[in-house]
């Protein structure tokens, strides 16, 4: 499809696609998920010219619309299994992590997430035989707790395990991590991932993993205070939509992370509910709740999926990488 630019749109003009430019919406598709009134304060518009800019944004930009129910099915005889090395774990999950669905990994500080999250960037490269997909993977980092020396550790983990010389440097350049530095970025971030993975379909190693590592605490930081709840779920919820869509176009897996809280917060709620709550609940497909326990263990519960049945499974962070306890 050829590219769309912001002052073809009816209703824009060069101020106003200059406006939205310096304010984050540097794609069609950005506006098109926008709200009017989101846009009119960040164009300096009124929010019915906002909703008629939309409107015509959602016209020209490949969003999305309906598929049949025979389409949603050839789609779905695709759904690959990404293994996570340890059998337990795999079993769970029906065999792996879904692609074309987004899988949550929620827990406290040092459970593992970040941990869970980097074993499958390596995994993914792997051809099918071994548990892989034989694809590449982005990385949105918004914490900075991207380590390619733990990429590392865990390469030379698996050639351990299956006695093949794997090279650490391959398995690094075929992850592309981009730092994001605050929210509206995290989510601008999606478009330009759907752009690599364009451009990388054709390739020896197409994009067949998405992490977000967290997905929340951005919007944890930038919008405290009840007043801002509705504001911050709404914008989490078209971050997850873009997620979703990320999965489905690509047949990739898609990773979030999420920080909870051992003590109470006055303004997230509940401390054992992952920040998010709701909307993160009715979006992820599955939802995986990390716990540490004795040692290097660490037990993995999945909650409320949609196909499988509720378990637990153990495994172990170790060196190397995860492995069964
Ligand atoms: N090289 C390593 N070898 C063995 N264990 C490691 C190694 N690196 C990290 N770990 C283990 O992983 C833990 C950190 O886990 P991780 O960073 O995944 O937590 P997290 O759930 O992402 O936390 P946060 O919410 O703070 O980001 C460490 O406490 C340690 O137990």
């Amino acid at each position: 499809m050829p590219e769309v630019l912001l002052e073809d749109l009816d209703h824009v003009g060069p101020a106003t696609a200059q406006k939205l430019m310096e304010s984050g919406f540097t794609t069609v598709e950005a506006i098109a998920v926008s709200s009017p009134a989101e846009l009119a304060t960040a164009a300096d518009i009124g929010e019915s010219t906002a909703a008629k800019i939309i409107m015509a944004a959602r016209q020209s930009a490949d969003i999305g619309g309906f598929e049949t129910g025979d389409m949603v099915m050839e789609r779905r005889k695709l759904v690959g299994k990404l293994s996570t090395g340890c059998i337990e774990f795999n079993e769970m999950m029906g065999g792996g992590i879904d692609t074309q669905a987004i899988t949550e990994l929620y827990g406290e500080f040092g459970s593992g997430k970040t941990q869970v999250a980097h074993q499958l960037a390596v995994n993914v490269q792997l051809p099918p035989e071994q548990g892989g997909l034989d694809g590449s993977v982005i990385i949105i980092d918004t914490e900075n707790t991207f380590r390619p020396e733990r990429i590392k550790q865990m390469v030379d983990g698996l050639s351990e395990k299956y006695g093949v010389e794997y090279d650490h440097e391959e398995f690094l350049k075929n992850i592309r991590v981009a730092r994001a530095f605050n929210s509206n970025h995290q989510i601008l971030l999606v478009d330009s991932a759907l752009e690599l993975a364009n451009e990388l379909k054709n390739s020896e190693k197409p994009v067949r993993l998405l992490i977000v590592d967290s997905l929340t605490a951005h919007f944890r930081a930038e919008y405290i205070g009840r007043g801002t709840l509705a504001d911050r779920q709404q914008k989490l919820n078209k971050h997850l939509h873009g997620l979703q869509r990320f999965g489905d176009l690509n047949n990739a897996s898609v990773i979030v992370t999420n920080q909870v809280m051992s003590k109470p917060d006055a303004f997230f709620g509940d401390p054992t509910k992952p920040i998010g709550g709701h909307i993160v609940g009715h979006t992820a497909t599955f939802r995986l709740y990390l716990r540490k326990s004795k040692g290097d263990k660490r037990i993995v519960r999945l909650v409320d999926s949609p196909n499988l049945p509720d378990g637990e499974a153990i495994i172990s962070v170790t060196t190397p990488g995860l492995r069964d306890p």
